[in-house]
């Protein structure tokens, strides 16, 4: 049967409702199936950079989507080595599930990145792209993004590793639950 797949692909370190919010507005305003999370493993332009551990962000995003039947986890990218290119993640969804059709949703700052975006122009032939706004970054692109507008949500997750490093309040940004479990694991530094 086909179905209209979202495709929200991310480091999710950690997830935010940033993430639900997008998520949730695509999924009706496009009238989606449902919405697939995929967790990279290693995020292909913050190679240098360090990133929490592909468990604890698979735990978190758990833990973030477990109240909503049409937000999934798909762990194609976790079970590879390397940089996770979203080329290759395309290929073998298209192969696993010929008959759906995939919209990959992406925020400002990805839109302005994707001339980086490893085979990009093979890419565009795959799935149709999603953007949405974002403060500080434009939408405006030569690619083929359609753009939905939705309710701006100014939560990053560099935002929320900084706020909780110095002990300030998450709330109404981050999930209850992944506050507790990043407590719990003492991750960006809790104590
Ligand atoms: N508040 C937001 N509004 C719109 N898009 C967002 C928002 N937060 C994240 N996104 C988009 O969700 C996808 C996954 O984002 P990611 O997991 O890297 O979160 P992030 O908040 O951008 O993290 P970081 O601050 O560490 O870069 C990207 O396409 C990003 O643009
Ligand atoms: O394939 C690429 O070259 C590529 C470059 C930058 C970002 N992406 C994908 O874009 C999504 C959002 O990336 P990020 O790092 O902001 O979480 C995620 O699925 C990344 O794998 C993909």
């Amino acid at each position: 049967m086909t179905k209209k797949i979202g495709i929200l692909g991310g480091t999710f370190d950690p997830p935010h409702f940033g993430h639900l919010l997008i998520a949730s507005e695509i999924l009706n305003n496009m009238q989606l199936s449902e919405v697939w999370f995929i967790p990279n493993q290693i995020p292909p332009h913050k190679t240098e950079k360090h990133f929490s551990d592909s468990r604890h962000r698979l735990n978190m995003l758990k833990l973030a989507l477990k109240d909503h039947d049409q937000f999934k986890i798909n762990t194609v990218e976790l079970e590879r080595e390397g940089p996770s290119y979203t080329y290759d993640t395309i290929h073998i969804l298209r192969e696993q599930y010929p008959e759906y059709s995939f919209h990959f949703i992406i925020g400002a700052d990805m839109i302005e990145f994707l001339p980086h975006w490893h085979k990009i122009d093979e890419i565009i032939k795959l799935v149709s792209f999603i953007g949405v706004k974002r403060h500080g970054y434009k939408t405006e692109t030569d690619y083929p993004v359609k753009e939905i507008k939705i309710p701006m949500f100014d939560v990053s997750s560099t935002m929320l590793r900084e706020r909780l490093n110095k002990n300030e309040s998450t709330a109404y940004l981050l999930p209850e639950d992944v506050k507790r479990y990043i407590e719990g694991n003492h991750l960006y530094g809790t104590r």
